[in-house]
């Protein structure tokens, strides 16, 4: 059965696409870039400074905030908008990433996952129900299905079996969503590692079942970029064109040029925040670090002619003083700096698409970055 449609295709150039998406707390421009507010915070970050670079949406994590201060809770203050203060979209995902990659004796079996708590030890069962419920609780204006991701490289046999498990759970994730109110989205996620077949197999059964939404999981866990361009190569072209395509834990701002050519919409990804805490900076001359000694003499701005107030009006001098001082204002600045410069980038690649000079875009944007820091 189909469910609504809530995503409006505004242009095309070639396979890269822009558009809106309209969700219960406002509208999504993409293609758009969701920084990471795992935990209910987008870290060193304001939300006013959040808003104020460009982002209408954000990413939270129902494996954390399930955890703490739990799904209940946060549903009798008011769902994730009251609780936090960030008061537009907010995209969570699923639980099975994250307790895959951030809790130990954990187990995977047909009815869920079980696991212990990274912070209490406690035994937790996340299964396709709950964790829809707990979205659910959280408010999330775009909920993920309960899936399971495999690291690659990996067993065929074991990609196999996961991509199987996740098109059962896809099942079973829609039906608990069936009370959701109106406006509120579920997406689908296409496994099958780095497989073709099984890519095509997991998209095509995907669509059968119907979302609003496809995400392509099971990348960016470490495969090289030519493999995941790959598989997006292999999986777009399969998802409905007039419905979002987010694809999920991606990735550098090259990263993100490559996808957005080959069809893909939304994205998320820790690197702006977490480089921005290790000192790195995110600009258009690609990244720059300033933990680098050739940096502590340097008077000028990361880039004059960036709209950020922090990137053209502090000097990489302080800077790198604040980042070798272990400052926190250093990883806060560089935070939002980084934030800054993905969602510029964004509206860059929305720009361009909507007058049809995508390719130039792209073009200028390498040649930035391949010039370098000079
Ligand atoms: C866990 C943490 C913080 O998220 C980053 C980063 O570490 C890390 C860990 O290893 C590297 C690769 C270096 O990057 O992978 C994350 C970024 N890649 C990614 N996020 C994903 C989230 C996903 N969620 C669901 N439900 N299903 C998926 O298939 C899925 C795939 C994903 N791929």
């Amino acid at each position: 059965m189909s469910l609504p449609n809530h995503f409006e295709l505004l242009a095309t150039d070639g396979t890269a696409r822009t558009g809106r998406l309209t969700t219960p707390h406002g509208v999504v421009r993409t293609p758009a870039f969701m920084p990471v507010g795992t935990a209910g915070a987008m870290k060193g970050m304001h939300w006013r400074e959040v808003r104020d670079a460009g982002a209408d949406i954000v990413l939270g994590n129902t494996y954390h905030l399930m955890l703490r201060p739990g799904a209940e809770r946060i549903a009798t203050l008011g769902g994730l908008q009251a609780f936090t203060g960030w008061n537009g979209p907010m995209l969570t995902d699923s639980g099975g990433f994250q307790v895959m990659s951030l809790s130990d004796l954990r187990k995977v079996n047909e009815k869920a996952v079980t696991f212990r708590s990274h912070i209490d030890g406690a035994k937790v069962e996340l299964s396709p129900e709950r964790s829809i419920e707990v979205q659910r609780l959280l408010g999330s204006d775009i909920a993920m299905q309960m899936d399971e991701c495999v690291r690659l490289p990996a067993e065929r046999s074991d990609i196999e079996r996961a991509m199987r498990l996740s098109l059962r759970w896809a099942e079973r994730s829609k039906r608990a969503f069936e009370t959701a109110p109106a406006g509120y989205m579920l997406c689908g996620i296409v496994q099958g590692g780095d497989i073709p077949e099984m890519r095509r197999t997991s998209a095509r059964e995907l669509v059968d079942i119907g979302f609003h939404g496809y995400a392509i999981g099971g990348l960016a866990v470490g495969e090289p970029q030519a493999v995941m361009l790959a598989m997006i190569e292999e999986t777009a072209p399969l998802l409905p064109i007039d419905r979002p395509r987010y694809l999920m834990g991606v990735g550098t701002p090259e990263d993100l040029l490559e996808a957005v050519s080959r069809g893909i919409d939304m994205f998320d990804c820790v690197l702006p925040t977490r480089n921005g805490r290790h000192g790195m900076a995110f600009t258009r001359f690609g990244q720059i670090n300033l933990r680098n000694a050739r940096h502590a003499d340097d008077p000028r701005p990361l880039d004059e002619e960036s709209e950020w107030p922090a990137a053209h009006n502090i000097s990489r001098a302080y800077l790198h003083h604040l980042v070798r001082s272990g400052e926190t204002l250093g990883a806060m600045l560089l935070s939002e700096i980084n934030v800054a410069y993905y969602q510029h980038l964004m509206r860059g690649m929305r720009e361009a698409i909507s007058s049809g000079t995508f390719e130039m875009f792209q073009q200028q944007t390498r040649a930035g970055w391949a010039r370098g820091d000079i």
